[in-house]
């Protein structure tokens, strides 16, 4: 891919099931480096369109280009080597709870290659405090686990394999403020120390005005607007006017605002 090629390219995407159609002629670029927030009502199909991205879904039409290589045409091997470079934390976090943390971990880092079991220990050692968990963690099962340190253990996972893209569905959703805030600053953290593209689904208008680049509006089957949140939020539409308009809209611009207000001149 060229230079200034974006790293997710779609263009006229149709998915349905049956008769329902999820997208039509659905439109997106996401930049190399950027956290990008895609939004949308429940059901707009926010999921289907990052399984769509990382080839588990079946588009019926148009293009998606990762790292510029059509995902519907790839060959197996290109397959594995782009799977390699997506790391992708869904939405339940799915790990597998018969196995500890840090094995969920070297699951992922074993899948793709066949390294030495103490350098796996070690490097799953490494992610898992990437991902901002003592290493005490690393021993325990995802039952022993709260919440948000099952995010984190999820994170740690799909860190596994040094993406280039990071997929997060709803990675705050279920956490308390502080456990999102937490969350929102640690994606932020990574993303400026790895150089990482976020692509992140959320309902979380915090996590959108804390640290996303530019924000995607998933609605009638469409991106409608993909732009930087001083152009979203007085982009001409009645569910865009509605969400960031709303009593929890404007109180997370108001929190924004102060919390920027509040820092040091640079930051
Ligand atoms: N495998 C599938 N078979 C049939 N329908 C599906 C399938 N996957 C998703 N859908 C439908 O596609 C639509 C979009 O689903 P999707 O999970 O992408 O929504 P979403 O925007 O992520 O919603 P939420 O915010 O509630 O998580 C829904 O109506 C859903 O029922």
């Amino acid at each position: 891919m060229t230079g200034d090629e974006p790293v997710i390219r779609i263009r006229g995407l149709r998915n349905q099931f049956g008769e329902q159609v999820v997208h039509e002629n659905l439109d997106l670029d996401v930049r190399r480096g950027e956290i990008i927030g895609v939004v949308g009502g429940s059901g707009s199909g926010k999921s289907v369109l990052l399984r769509s991205i990382i080839g588990l879904g079946h588009p019926a039409a148009g293009s998606i280009r990762l790292f510029g290589e059509e995902v519907a045409t790839m060959s197996d091997a290109k397959r594995g080597m782009i799977e390699r470079r997506c790391g992708v934390l869904f939405q339940n976090g799915a790990l597998f709870s018969s196995l500890t943390v840090a094995e969920n971990v070297a699951v992922a880092l074993t899948e793709h290659h066949d390294i030495d079991p103490d350098i796996v220990h070690r490097l799953a050692l490494l992610k898992i405090a990437l991902a901002g968990l003592p290493l005490d963690a690393a021993d325990k099962f995802p039952s022993q686990l709260s919440g948000g340190m099952v995010k984190r253990a999820a994170l740690a996972r799909s860190l596994a394999l040094d993406p280039d893209i990071l997929f997060l569905d709803e990675p705050t959703a279920g956490l308390d403020p502080i456990g999102a805030a937490a969350f929102d600053q640690l994606i932020l953290t990574l993303r400026n120390s790895l150089g990482l593209t976020v692509f992140l689904i959320t309902h979380d208008l915090d996590t959108l005005y804390t640290i996303c680049d530019r924000v995607a509006v998933l609605a009638r089957k469409r991106i409608l607007v993909a732009d930087s949140l001083d152009v979203v939020e007085t982009f001409d539409d009645p569910w865009v006017q509605d969400y960031f308009q709303g009593p929890r809209g404007r109180a997370a611009q108001r929190a924004a605002a102060t919390s920027s207000a509040s820092q040091p001149q640079g930051h």
